[in-house]
C-alpha cells in the first residue's frame, strides 16, 4: 500500500524501515510545513508534534484517506477528530502507544486496578521516563494507564508531580533522561510492601511495527478504532 508519513522524525524514519520491509511504498514524507497532496496515499501515519497532529488528521479525513495517529499531547481535539471521522465516514485510529507489549500492559494495569480497588491501605502512583527531546509530559501512555486505573477504582483524575494532597488523584512523575525510548511503572505502595508493574521499551521498533500493522488493518474499514480492536485483545 502507498503510505504517507506525516512527521519524518525518529518515529517516521523507524516506520519507513518497517513499512518497506513489509512490501509497502512511502509516497509522502511530510515534515514541518511541507505542502503535500495527501490523496496520493492509501493510508497516512501521523507521528508529528502536538500542535500539528489535529490538522494532519483533519486533512486526511477531509480527503477520504484513513489515518493512524501516534502523536501525543493533542487530545483536547480528539472528540472533534472522532466527529469529523464519523461525518466523513472515514477511518481513524489514535493510540498513545502502538506496541503490542504496552497494549498487553494496559490490560494488566486495568486488571490490577480492579483487584486493588477495595484495598484502601495501598496508594497508587506512576512514573514515566523518556528521552530529553520529548515535548509533552506526562506521556500519552501514562495518561492511558491513569485512565485505566480511574475506570476501575475510586480515583477521579491524575496530577503531574510526585505528591498530591488530593486523595482522589493519581500522581504521575515524568523523568527525562537522554536516549530512553519509554519506561512506564505503576506502583501500589502500602506501609508493608509495594506492588509494581513495569514496561520497558528497549527501542522504537515495537511502536513502529504496531503503527504499520494498524495501517494495514484499517485500509478497508470505516470507523474510529483503537489498538485493542487491531490486536483483538479481549
Ligand atoms: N503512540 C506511540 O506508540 C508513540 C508515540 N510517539 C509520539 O509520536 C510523536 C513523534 O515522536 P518522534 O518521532 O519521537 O518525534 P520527532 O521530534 O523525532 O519527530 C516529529 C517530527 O514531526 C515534524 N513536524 C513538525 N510539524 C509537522 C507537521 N505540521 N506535519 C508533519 N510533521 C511535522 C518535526 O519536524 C519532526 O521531524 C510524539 O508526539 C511522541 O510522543 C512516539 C513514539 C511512540
Ligand atoms: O515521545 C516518545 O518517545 C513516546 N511517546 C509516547 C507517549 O507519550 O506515551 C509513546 C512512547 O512511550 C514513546
Amino acid at each position: 500500500m502507498k503510505i504517507a508519513l506525516l512527521g519524518y522524525g525518529r518515529m517516521g524514519k523507524e516506520i519507513e524501515k518497517i513499512a518497506i520491509s513489509r512490501g509497502h511504498e512511502i509516497v509522502i514524507r511530510k515534515d514541518a510545513n511541507d505542502v503535500i497532496d495527501i490523496t496520493l496515499a492509501d493510508v497516512a501515519i501521523d507521528f508529528s508534534i502536538p500542535n500539528s497532529a489535529f490538522s494532519n488528521i483533519t486533512n486526511c479525513l477531509n480527503n477520504n484517506v484513513p489515518v493512524i495517529s501516534g502523536t501525543t499531547g493533542w487530545l483536547e481535539n480528539y472528540d472533534k477528530a472522532v466527529a469529523l471521522c464519523k461525518e466523513k465516514n472515514g477511518g481513524f485510529i489514535y493510540a498513545s502507544n502502538f506496541s503490542v507489549g504496552v497494549n498487553i500492559f494496559f490490560e494488566l494495569n486495568k486488571q490490577l486496578a480492579k483487584m486493588m480497588s477495595t484495598l484502601k491501605e495501598y496508594n497508587v502512583s506512576m512514573e514515566e521516563i523518556h528521552h530529553t527531546k520529548k515535548l509533552d509530559a506526562p506521556s500519552g501512555t501514562a495518561i492511558t494507564l491513569a485512565e485505566g486505573v480511574i475506570e476501575n477504582t475510586s480515583k477521579k483524575d491524575w496530577v503531574l508531580g510526585d505528591e498530591t494532597s488530593e486523595e482522589n488523584s493519581i500522581p504521575i512523575v515524568a523523568k527525562r533522561i537522554p536516549d530512553v525510548p519509554g519506561t512506564h511503572s505503576v506502583w501500589y505502595n502500602s506501609e508493608v510492601d509495594t506492588i509494581e508493574i513495569k514496561h520497558t521499551a528497549h527501542n522504537r521498533k515495537g511502536f513502529a511495527l504496531g503503527a504499520v500493522i494498524a495501517a494495514e488493518w484499517i485500509l478497508d474499514k470505516t470507523g474510529v478504532f483503537s489498538m485493542k480492536d487491531v490486536l483483538n485483545i479481549s
